[in-house]
């Protein structure tokens, strides 16, 4: 499925209207009524709606929605604002019809601000179809004082957005005055970015998405640069394992990691690469960890690198050269830690890995401090930053990474040609080649040290076992997200990485 642009969803409108020859009217016929039946589907005790239509296209859908509510038998009262001349032909057309219709439609003015809000205080549904897709900037009164007042007295409502939220931006998911509070947000043919961006993602509700009659093929014509993360675009690598398969069939991922006081992160990958597939799992820790790690993972191979009181040596990675020839992934970073000549520890590795690699954690901390070691990588490369991570790596604060998720981790993918993974509420995957993938699986469960551990050694195993870059990403980022979800059996507080682990099979096998 789509993700859609404010600007990718107009082009597709576009050409959906001049080059296929569907009317705008037919689109906004569609929309209207997927609107009131996705109302009427609620079964829903009382039948008083207040719809609130700016006059914009998405007011449109508005007096649609509106038409057929009344058809419906419900009582129903628009409120519109703005004025007619401001409105599209089909948004004056279905204006006119309403009005014809003898339905009340109402001019909002603030010196009748009161008599709104008795309505919106006795009605059973209030239809947001004030401000879509065409927002832009700040927002102009009567707008803020409207959605002021429906936030405040439609406690009792069901708040319905029509398309989004009135009031937040569809590309970056910012609320520019103030929003709409919504309960359900029915989007018009496909999810837009902001439903899945904070803060706007917390103004949507449930989101249910409308068939308003553009055909995938017409998507596929147009297609945007974004995706929602779908087992669909991935599955066909999901495949069985082979009875004649052996373990150099399922590749062979090192993890490196697991420095003094950090064992526990290197033990975690480990765990999570062997749970996701891969045929060895081989961890190499600084030299004085190795008796350690030996004891805490049975199944993985163990392989102590040059190390100082518990952490790596700067030239120590050097002896990667020694088995590369064996390995099929690496994913870098868990347990790390800080140490002297770091950077050209890192570096080395860079060089020496011949195969996919995963860097995380401290190894992302590392690359900050010259992320354009990344153009000596001849292999794919996945970088897994949390917000605060990602900040470091592009110099800018974390309040303006979680600002720019839709655009921090695109712009540095295609710069440096690596894959970024953006980890958080909704993680976004960022491709070289500028597509985006956007992931709805997981549970605040996995705000909890260890998680980030796991998807490394996920995505390691899923690259180790050769599955190209642009389905492992979404396919483990996915998988993790699900593992999450599924180890939550009562509350969310209590779940240990450990438990997420356990969930890897299940989870894969829910999938397949
Ligand atoms: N996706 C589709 O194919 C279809 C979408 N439909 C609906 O159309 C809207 C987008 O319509 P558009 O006319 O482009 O814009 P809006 O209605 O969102 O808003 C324009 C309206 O709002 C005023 N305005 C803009 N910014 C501000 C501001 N900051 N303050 C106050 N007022 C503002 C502007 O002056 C205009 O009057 C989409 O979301 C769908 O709901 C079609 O109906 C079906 C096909
Ligand atoms: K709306």
């Amino acid at each position: 499925m789509y993700l859609f642009t404010a600007q990718e969803m107009r082009d597709l409108d576009r050409y959906m209207i001049e080059e296929i020859g569907v009317p705008g009217a037919a689109l906004m016929e569609n929309a209207g009524r997927s609107v009131a039946q996705a109302i009427l589907n609620r079964k829903l005790q009382g039948t008083f709606a207040v719809v609130l239509a700016g006059s914009g296209n998405n007011g449109g859908d508005g007096f649609v929605a509106a038409r057929y509510l009344a058809s419906a038998g419900w009582d129903v009262c628009v409120w519109w604002i703005g004025s007619e001349e401001k409105m599209s032909e089909e948004t004056r057309a279905f204006h006119q019809s309403c009005l014809k219709l003898g339905l009340s439609v109402q001019l909002y003015e603030r010196s009748r601000a009161g008599e709104l809000k008795e309505m919106l205080q006795r009605c059973d549904v209030v239809v947001d179809a004030l401000l879509g897709t065409g927002v832009h900037g700040e927002l102009r009164e009567p707008l803020p004082e409207l959605i002021r007042l429906v936030n405040l007295e439609a406690e009792q409502a069901l708040k319905v957005a029509v398309d989004i939220p009135s009031g937040v931006n569809t590309d970056t998911g910012a609320i520019m005055t103030d929003a709409i509070q919504a309960d359900v947000t029915v989007t018009l043919d496909s999810p837009k970015w902001c439903h899945y961006l904070r803060p706007a993602a917390e103004y949507c509700g449930e989101l249910q998405v409308a068939d308003i009659g553009i055909p995938s093929f017409a998507k596929a014509h147009q297609a945007p640069q974004a995706r929602l993360n779908t087992p669909e675009m991935w599955k066909a690598y999901l495949k069985p394992r082979s009875p004649w398969g052996h373990k150099g069939s399922y590749g062979h991922l090192l993890v490196v990691g697991g420095s003094r006081g950090m064992l526990g992160a290197a033990a975690l990958s480990g765990m999570a690469g062997l749970r996701a597939g891969a045929g060895l799992v081989t961890v190499a820790v600084p030299e004085q960890q190795e008796q350690a790690i030996a004891a805490k993972l049975t199944e993985a191979l163990v392989w102590g690198w040059p190390g100082t009181d518990g952490f790596f040596t700067a030239s120590g990675s050097q002896v990667l050269g020694e088995r590369a020839d064996r390995l099929s992934a690496v994913a870098v970073g868990p347990g790390v830690g800080r140490f002297a000549g770091e950077t050209e520890w890192l570096k080395e590795i860079l060089v020496r890995s011949p195969f996919p690699m995963v860097l995380d954690a401290d190894a992302l901390n590392i690359l900050s401090e010259d992320p354009s070691m990344l153009h000596i990588r001849q292999h794919p490369t996945v970088l897994t930053p949390h917000p605060g991570e990602m900040a470091r790596l592009a110099g800018c604060t974390v309040q303006e990474v979680e600002q720019n998720r839709h655009r921090i981790p695109r712009e540095w993918a295609q710069f440096y040609g690596v894959t970024v993974v953006l980890k958080g509420t909704h993680t976004v995957i960022a491709m070289s080649d500028g597509r985006q993938v956007v992931n709805p699986t997981g549970s605040p469960a996995l705000a909890k040290g260890g998680s980030g551990d796991i998807l490394t050694g996920i995505l390691g195993a899923l690259l180790a076992r050769k599955i190209p870059v642009h389905a492992a990403v979404p396919m483990g980022v996915y998988i993790h997200g699900l593992a999450g979800e599924r180890a939550v059996s009562d509350s969310a507080h209590s779940v240990l990485a450990t438990e997420v682990i356990d969930q890897i099979g299940p989870a894969i096998h829910q999938i397949s």
